[in-house]
């Protein structure tokens, strides 16, 4: 049975007591968000990560989803990817493909990958006009209060060190106030080029959901959504700490191993 509480300004947790049950929960919630988004504004925008995130959306393809969703109305777009080739095993967008978008009828076209023949600065410029444009057309919506764009959902895996996208801890990236793609030629983890969504883009967002299951994340989900204490001494929040959507809403997918560690908070519903 799953735990919904009630977090404050760190949004709501999900706690499911295996990943079966949570992948089932997360296919109804981008489920329902995709359909209000399309009644809304005829598309649904959302960004994926890569990590173990794409196995537990797989329920999306599956009956009903892969019938009910309106998929032609969805444009996918990566909040973090790997300067590698399309083609090459570390590519978010390939495990996304094969793992996902190659089962459902989303309109090739309506696919915002990087482009994978630039260097990381420039893929990361390339990127940002090409959201640019689309921010301009209407297929992604303005924020309310800058000019980010205003994704319907952004949806992020939690590295074990608090990264979130390619995000990583005590990284001038994190900082980043006024673009809306950053690129890293020096990622902590594999492989080192990386180009990523700015935490005023992510956060700028309609909705975003952090999704981490096993027991090696529940110390980064305690310190996200708990916040550390004065004795684990950081120079800085982690960075899934700094998700804090300004006007959205922000829904956390925990198993109970990833939710061990979470202070003890007052359960809301069943
Ligand atoms: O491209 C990436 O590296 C990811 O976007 C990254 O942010 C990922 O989501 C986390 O590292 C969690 O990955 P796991 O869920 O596989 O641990």
């Amino acid at each position: 049975m799953a735990r919904y509480l009630d977090c404050k300004e760190k949004g709501e947790v999900r706690i499911f007591e295996d990943t079966d049950e949570l992948a089932t929960d997360l296919a109804d919630y981008v489920a329902d968000l995709s359909e209000l988004a399309v009644k809304e504004k005829g598309t649904f925008a959302i960004a994926l990560s890569g990590g173990s995130l794409i196995g537990l959306m797989s329920k999306l393809c599956e009956a009903p989803y892969d019938k009910t969703v309106d998929w032609g109305k969805w444009h996918v777009f990566w909040a973090d990817e790997r300067v590698v080739a399309k083609t090459h095993p570390e590519s978010n967008y390939r495990l996304a493909k094969e793992g996902l978008l190659s089962k459902v009828p989303v309109v090739p076209g309506h696919l915002h990958s990087i482009n994978d023949s630039l260097s990381a600065e420039e893929a990361a410029d390339d990127y940002k006009f090409a959201v640019r444009q689309l921010v301009r057309t209407r297929i992604v919506s303005v924020s309310d209060t800058s000019d980010c764009p205003k994704f319907d959902l952004v949806l992020l895996g939690l590295g074990s060190d608090g990264h979130v996208a390619s995000l990583f801890p005590n990284h001038p990236a994190l900082d980043e106030k006024d673009e809306w793609v950053s690129y890293l030629t020096d990622s902590p983890e594999p492989p080192p080029e990386r180009i990523t969504f700015t935490l005023p883009v992510i956060n700028a967002a309609a909705n975003v959901a952090v999704v981490a299951t096993g027991a090696g994340k529940a110390k980064a989900v305690h310190l996200a959504v708990d916040g550390p204490s004065q004795t684990d001494n950081f120079q800085q929040p982690p960075p899934a700490r700094m998700i804090q959507p300004a006007l959205g809403r922000l829904v956390w997918f925990l198993d109970t191993s990833a939710a061990s560690k979470l202070d003890s908070y007052e359960v809301t519903s069943e």
